[in-house]
């Protein structure tokens, strides 16, 4: 079976499935863009505490870079034309990294630092471990090509060239650029402020003693740190008794001054099921509800006055992997981050692999190892356990498998969705 022709296309089978009203995971997505505008407010802020932030605007060159001709060693600054034959050359002054720029003597040679600009007279700089000091002369070994060890002025980039363009999210590697630019300062969108609501009466917060029938709140802590990772702002965390009248109130007290809300539980179809109601009540835009995936089939994305509320499952790996596939995506839209796609990458399954149809599923897998084309093999969960957070600690990823799949084999290509910080982890 070849599944390589899918990565990125609209389709994810889903669609195959017409006994249910469900929605594909590209239709649902594509919903989703559509639905969702990015917040226009945009702020300059030092580029120290610009990581994570989305730029709203292309940050430029600011001068040739490099700025100025500057040696790539530690060594001896001269003219390649001044080398007599045989003979060394006196060595005149020192070319300082951070030194204005200064002026060789001809006929000489100038002791220079990695970075220094290159004095005025000299076009080559000879590394010290090619040269032989004597006193206050230099003798060079082996040949000299004219130009060698010099970075020139502007041969990585222009003054004015655009390093980033608005849209980019800045991670480590950008915000690199930026220095390297000159941006001190960067233009980027306010960060989306969120709210996350979490229902069920039976949840009580990690480590409290628990009473009959509670459980400890996975997904408060998870929800909130995946949100941070993203590049939301939690700006509140509360939690709702299973109580509809309460819920549409939280859910509109939190739309009225977050960016995004997120509801957690209570998104399915029992009596104490709010959420769908709940923004019934409150005349919300329903953009999806219900989504031909495992887990997370509930995923519910609604707009309320403009601002997206987001019903996640209960279960936590449900919640985990909707937010993933669409909590990111609709952060992403606020931050008016381009490009942002999840990065897929196709790996061959380890084993056989059975799967019932009608939903595509996210099933946890681990990378096992290389074939013999160098291509990952993955070993997957036999199925996928919505109520499982210890599936997800072992896995390194997603497989993604189509929904008129009922069995693929081993060798097959799949699908591979990474999770979570680079590197498995184990349990
Ligand atoms: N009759 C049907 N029942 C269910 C259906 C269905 O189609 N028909 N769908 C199932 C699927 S699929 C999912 S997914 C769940 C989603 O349910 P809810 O979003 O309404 O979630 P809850 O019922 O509130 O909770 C489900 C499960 O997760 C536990 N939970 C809830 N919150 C947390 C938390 N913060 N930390 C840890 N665990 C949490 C909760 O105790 C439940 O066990 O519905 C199925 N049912
Ligand atoms: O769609 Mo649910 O997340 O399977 O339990």
């Amino acid at each position: 079976m070849v599944l390589l022709d899918r990565i990125e296309t609209a389709a994810c089978g889903c669609e195959a499935d017409h006994a249910q009203p469900l929605l594909s995971v590209s239709e649902a997505t594509d919903r989703l863009r559509a639905a969702v505008a990015p917040l226009i407010q945009i702020e300059t802020i030092p580029l120290g505490a610009a990581l994570g932030r989305v730029l709203a605007r292309d940050v430029a060159a600011a001068t040739d870079l490099p700025r100025f001709d500057n040696s790539g060693m530690d060594g001896y600054a001269l003219r390649a034309g001044d080398l007599p034959n045989g003979a060394g050359l006196p060595v005149l002054g020192e070319a300082c990294a951070g030194a204005p720029v200064g002026r060789l003597t001809p006929g000489s040679a100038m002791r220079i630092n990695t970075g220094a600009p290159v004095p005025a007279g000299a076009d080559t700089v000879v590394m010290q471990e090619q040269v032989r000091r004597i006193g206050d002369r230099i003798d060079i070994d082996g040949q000299v090509r004219p130009g060698q060890n010099i970075r020139r002025r502007g041969e990585d980039r222009k003054c004015g060239t655009i390093l980033l363009s608005a849209g980019t999210r800045l991670d480590a590697r950008a915000i690199g650029v930026c220095a390297a630019a000159g941006a001190g300062r960067v233009a980027v969108r306010r960060a989306p402020d969120v709210a996350l609501l979490l229902t069920g009466d039976e949840v009580r917060p990690a480590g409290e003693t628990l009473g009959s029938g509670a459980i400890w709140d996975v997904n408060a802590p998870m929800l909130a740190a995946a949100i941070t990772e993203a590049g939301g702002r939690v700006a509140v965390v509360r939690h709702v008794d299973d109580c509809r009248q309460a819920l549409i109130q939280a859910i509109s007290e939190a739309a009225a001054k977050t960016d995004l809300v997120v509801t957690s539980g209570g998104v399915s179809v029992g009596e104490r099921d709010h959420v769908r109601p709940a923004l019934a009540a409150l005349a919300a835009r329903t953009v999806f509800s219900g989504v031909a995936i495992k887990p997370g089939k509930p995923i519910t994305l609604a707009m309320l006055d403009g601002t997206p509320v987001l019903g996640l499952p209960g279960n936590p790996m449900s919640a985990y992997v909707t937010w993933h596939l669409f909590g990111r995506s609709v952060l992403a839209r606020l931050a008016g981050e381009r490009g942002a796609s999840t990065a897929r990458r196709h790996v061959r399954a380890a084993q056989g692999i059975t799967h019932k149809p009608g939903r595509c599923e996210y099933r946890p897998a681990r990378i096992e190892g290389y074939d013999s084309d160098g291509m990952e093999i993955v070993h997957c969960q036999p199925r996928t356990e919505s109520a499982r957070m210890s599936q997800l600690l072992s896995a390194d990823g997603l497989v993604l498998i189509p929904a008129d799949a009922d069995i693929l084999h081993r060798g097959d290509l799949l699908e591979f969705l990474p999770i979570g910080a680079a590197g498995p982890r184990r349990m």
